[in-house]
């Protein structure tokens, strides 16, 4: 009985708050109408800090701090309410807009596209299912595919971006920040490693195991039931087993697809050695331009935050605020800088959603670091 006589006094109380708010949202929208005419910015962070000072001190101990998150997220919305009013087109909203009129309806069938390794990668078996009939360019790193990208070499270039039992592939994130570049497909290809050696070979006879570090991490368990056997990584899964076919040594295996057996001429001493049957990568597919084809329904951006107390929370309770679903969140230090981090997002959400475009443009406008990444649709 308490307890519901308890809820019939919060439930006033909520009514009074929403009264409230929308009376502060109007009073918001009132200030837009003035900034307009003054042709003012819409932060304005020194009266925000007023605000949150007298807060504080009006609500004291111990709810202050509760009452600073309440205010800047109602910060958060009356910005965005005004910049919603004001609907100023900003560069990325004309990007955008451009991209949607210029990019063709239809995914292309063929196209020069970079991969790193060497035939039988899995960035082969993605270039492959995402293309009818690509030109492939292999490069020795993730790095050279960037670049292939970047001077035109190659109109697009796949790269491995996270595995879900071994996580980030953290040299393709790092390597993002250094180019220019936009996602315009993305794909997850369910990966099944074998470890291959030459015809002859026994398992019992291998000493040294080659592979990529993100395959050997997903082969961990496979690997722990071997006894005395050296791992070394190399860059890719496919060059690994070149190695091993070309090697004169009979104590060598690589772990890399089934392919690459017919494709080197080598045997399979195991199949399925992952520690999932339900063991997927993702790739993505970049190009040089903005290009945003039909169903494109996620977008990813790149940005840095100041170090300040909950700004990756406001970040995210700008996306919360338009129902966007985020699906995932990376961080990767920034070389150099004092433990500076790069956040990566990727999100469910439409850029034909003007409170999103009008969200991007207010992101692009601040003093930190952000790229808007691309818009795309995922094949699966
Ligand atoms: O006072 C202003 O200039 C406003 O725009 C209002 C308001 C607020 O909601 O209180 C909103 C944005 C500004 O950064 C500061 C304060």
């Amino acid at each position: 009985m308490k307890l519901e006589e308890i809820r019939k006094d919060i439930d006033k109380v909520d009514s009074q708050i929403a009264d409230l708010f929308k009376e502060r949202m109007a009073l918001s929208l009132d200030i837009a109408k003035a900034k307009q005419e003054g042709n003012l910015p819409v932060v304005n962070a020194s009266r925000e800090k007023e605000i949150l000072h007298r807060i504080s001190n009006e609500v004291g101990e111990p709810l202050d701090g509760y009452a600073r998150i309440l205010f800047n997220t109602l910060f958060d919305l009356s910005r965005s309410y005004q910049n919603n009013y004001l609907s100023r087109v900003s560069d990325i909203g004309e990007r955008i807009e451009k991209a949607l009129e210029e990019t063709p309806k239809l995914f292309p069938k063929k196209a020069v596209v970079a991969c790193q390794g060497v035939e039988g990668s899995y960035s082969q078996a993605a270039c492959e299912k995402l293309f009818e009939v690509p030109s492939t360019m292999y490069f020795n790193s993730f790095e050279g595919v960037f670049n292939a990208v970047e001077k035109g070499l190659c109109q697009y270039g796949i790269l491995p971006i996270e595995n879900s039992s071994y996580g980030s592939v953290g040299t393709v994130y790092d390597l993002m920040r250094n180019y220019n570049f936009h996602i315009v497909k993305s794909i997850r290809l369910r990966i099944n490693h074998s470890l291959l050696a030459k015809p002859g070979t026994k398992l019992k006879d291998v000493k040294e195991i080659f592979s990529h570090e993100q395959a050997i991490g997903q082969c961990g368990e496979f690997l722990k039931t071997l006894k005395d056997v050296k791992i070394t990584i190399c860059e890719n899964t496919a060059r690994a087993a070149k190695m091993v076919a070309e090697s004169e040594r009979d104590d060598v295996a690589a772990i890399c697809s089934r392919d690459c057996m017919e494709l080197y001429g080598l045997e399979s001493l195991n199949n399925n050695i992952q520690v999932s049957d339900n063991n997927y990568t993702r790739f993505i597919c970049i190009s040089k331009n903005l290009e945003i084809y039909p169903g494109a329904n996620k977008i990813s951006l790149m940005l840095t935050l100041p170090h300040r107390p909950s700004s990756l929370y406001h970040m995210i309770a700008k996306f919360a605020a338009l129902g966007v679903n985020l699906t995932k969140l990376e961080s990767r230090p920034v070389p150099g800088s004092d433990f500076e981090f790069m956040f990566y997002f990727d999100m469910e959400a439409s850029v034909y959603s003007p409170e999103l475009v009008n969200l991007l443009g207010q992101l692009e406008n601040q003093p930190e670091l952000f790229v808007f990444l691309g818009s795309y649709s995922e094949t699966i």
